[in-house]
């Protein structure tokens, strides 16, 4: 309740700016609830102007039917400005929102992407965002002219007979009841429902990526499990949220017969008796029926409302997201870097219950080389997530030319730091754009010399387009080592005084393996330079060789010290 009050709060606030609109829709809502109202009045007098066979004042029922079609056609209009601006309305919101949740999602510390299904944050930003906009306003206009509805028909009743009046309220805690039971369930179900789609996006998503993996594995039966108890889930909670819906209907139109019936027999019995004419009571049936509709479209305004609700709390709770914390001082930068590194005494893990890092201690000196090795999950990575400051140390410190890398700005420090990882990152943009991406003032000429010290400029004038060749969505026009050579040629754009690379596993050919390897070196001199390298020749030119193994380091030297060493490296060397 309360946490629906704070998305109502905030939901307020996100309409704040469209304020004038939002007052002038609700004044359209009014008059086409007055407009429509008025009706049934018009209709009575219509029908009091045709008294017997001969007597009819035709002039009079002129006037009235003018009248009417003039109230047909303000209604008509009205309902389609409110329309539109509701629209209008919810479009401005739905970029408002949006714009916030992107805006977020790059304030966000990695952990939470990496914990997060993309597919479940890319639902938030697109499809919740959607619902919760449509499903307000369309919702809230509803609402608004139900109630309005309701309460002005018991007023207009009033004044056409007390005793009609009487029994429309006799019957009314009956219909709030169904319409208070209906509300309060479908939250519930509409919610799990949302959420549940949400996870299946998810498991799409997930499946789309990995695609070649599953084939790869013969895995496609698993996910189709996987997928088919998502979807199963799905169709349950759906199906709770019908059940709900689907009682609403027979229990309204109870009440509507309900009220129709004691209005014509109480209409009916004044009406023989005097006290009400015959048009009066065409009009008092016309009001039983037009009372009872917000009632009966409680259900579907409701579940609008309702879901958009919950779709409103899923996105507030990802622009709630505790951001990473700013930077300590955001004039503090970090210059004039040499690339001398030191990490003392840090301690680190991902999940605090599990340690990981433990007392790494290191010493690098300006353009040296250090090659992290070790089994996977040893915390290569790690120690990179560290250095780049996407994940915080829990406690320690590490220095860049003497300055804590906590003292100055992320910003700072990342410039400072090539990176290029073996799940290389392009945009859905030219080559060009893509090579001068760190950089996006660089003339052709930049880019081009670029990308030929990163040995990238030959396949790329091989291309259809050349340098303006788009790279599709992920790269996958290009092959795995192409895109890597872009990534380098990134880099040797940007000339950053120190370097992280992850070296290739595999699905690269020889050829470029050895383009690449080439251009890393190029790279790499004069660069301090950390490399989680899998290629031996790497390794043998390291000026040192971290020797990972859970989280800690247990070798530390050169090739040939740790190979006199005989110990872990010693073995690994010998596997290879
Ligand atoms: N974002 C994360 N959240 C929680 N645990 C993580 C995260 N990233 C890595 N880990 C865990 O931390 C440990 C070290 O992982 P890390 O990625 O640093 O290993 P690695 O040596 O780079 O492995 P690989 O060679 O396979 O890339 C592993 O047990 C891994 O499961």
């Amino acid at each position: 309740m309360k946490n629906n009050k704070n998305t109502l709060k905030r939901i307020l606030n996100l309409l704040s700016p469209y304020k004038l609109r939002m007052v002038v829709s609700l004044l359209l809502a009014v008059v086409i609830v007055l407009t429509t109202l008025y009706l049934p009045i018009l209709t009575g007098r219509a029908v009091d102007t045709i008294v017997s066979k001969g007597n009819v004042d035709f002039i009079k029922l002129s006037k009235i039917v003018i009248l009417m079609i003039i109230m047909m056609a303000v209604t008509a209009v009205s309902q389609w400005c409110m329309t539109a601006i509701n629209n209008g309305v919810a479009y401005h919101m739905v970029r408002d929102i949006r714009n916030q949740a992107f805006k977020k999602l790059m304030k966000l510390p990695i952990s939470y992407v990496d914990s997060n299904s993309h597919g479940e944050i890319i639902n938030k930003i697109i499809n919740d965002v959607d619902q919760f906009s449509e499903g307000l306003l369309m919702g809230f206009a509803q609402f608004f002219t139900g109630a309005l509805t309701i309460v002005l028909t018991i007023i207009i009743l009033f004044t056409i007979n007390v005793y009609v009046t009487l029994v429309v309220l006799l019957v009314t805690p009956l219909a709030v009841l169904v319409a208070g039971f209906i509300a309060k369930n479908t939250y519930k179900h509409f919610k799990s429902q949302s959420e549940r789609r949400a996870r299946m996006t998810g498991i799409v998503d997930e499946m789309i990526a990995g695609l070649s993996t599953v084939k790869n594995f013969t895995m496609e039966s698993r996910v189709e499990d996987n997928f088919k108890e998502s979807d199963e889930a799905l169709r349950v909670a759906s199906q709770n949220a019908i059940f709900i819906s689907a009682i609403a209907f027979p229990a309204t139109r109870f009440v509507n017969a309900l009220v129709y019936a004691g209005v014509a027999i109480a209409g009916a019995l004044l009406s023989i008796t005097g006290k009400m004419s015959v048009g009066q009571l065409a009009s008092v049936l016309s009001y039983a029926t037009q009372y009872t509709k917000p009632f009966n479209e409680i259900s579907g305004v409701v579940t609008e409302l309702q879901n958009s609700f919950a779709c409103a709390a899923r996105v507030f709770a990802l622009i709630d997201e505790k951001e990473i914390l700013p930077d300590k001082d955001s004039n503090n930068f970090l210059k004039d870097v040499d690339g001398n590194v030191e990490i003392s005494h840090v301690y680190f893990s991902y999940d605090k219950s599990k340690k990981l890092i433990e007392d790494l201690n290191l010493d690098v000196k300006a353009g040296q080389r250090i090659a992290i090795v070790g089994p996977t999950g040893s915390g290569k990575s790690t120690i990179i997530n560290l250095l780049m400051r996407f994940y915080d140390v829990d406690s320690g410190s590490i220095k860049i030319e003497g300055k804590n890398i906590y003292d100055v700005t992320r910003k700072s420090i990342r410039e400072n730091f090539g990176m290029v990882l073996q799940e290389t990152w392009l945009k859905n943009a030219t080559i060009r754009e893509n090579i001068a991406f760190g950089k996006p003032d660089a003339s052709f000429e930049e880019v081009e010399k670029a990308a030929k010290e990163a040995y990238a400029d030959s396949f790329i004038k091989r291309l259809p387009d050349g340098y303006d060749t788009v790279v599709s969505e992920g790269g996958e026009n290009l092959s795995a080592g192409q895109r890597q050579l872009l990534c380098i040629a990134r880099i040797m754009l940007a000339i950053p005084p120190m370097l992280i690379l992850d070296e290739a596993t595999s699905s690269i050919d020889t050829m470029t393996e050895a383009r690449i390897s080439k251009a890393f070196d190029k790279m790499m001199v004069g660069r301090t330079s950390f490399v989680v390298a899998h290629r031996l020749s790497t390794i043998r030119n390291a000026d040192m060789i971290l020797v990972l193994k859970d989280g800690h380091i247990i070798e530390q030297g050169n090739h040939k010290e740790l190979m006199d060493m005989k110990g872990f490296y010693y073995e690994l060397n010998n596997a290879v």
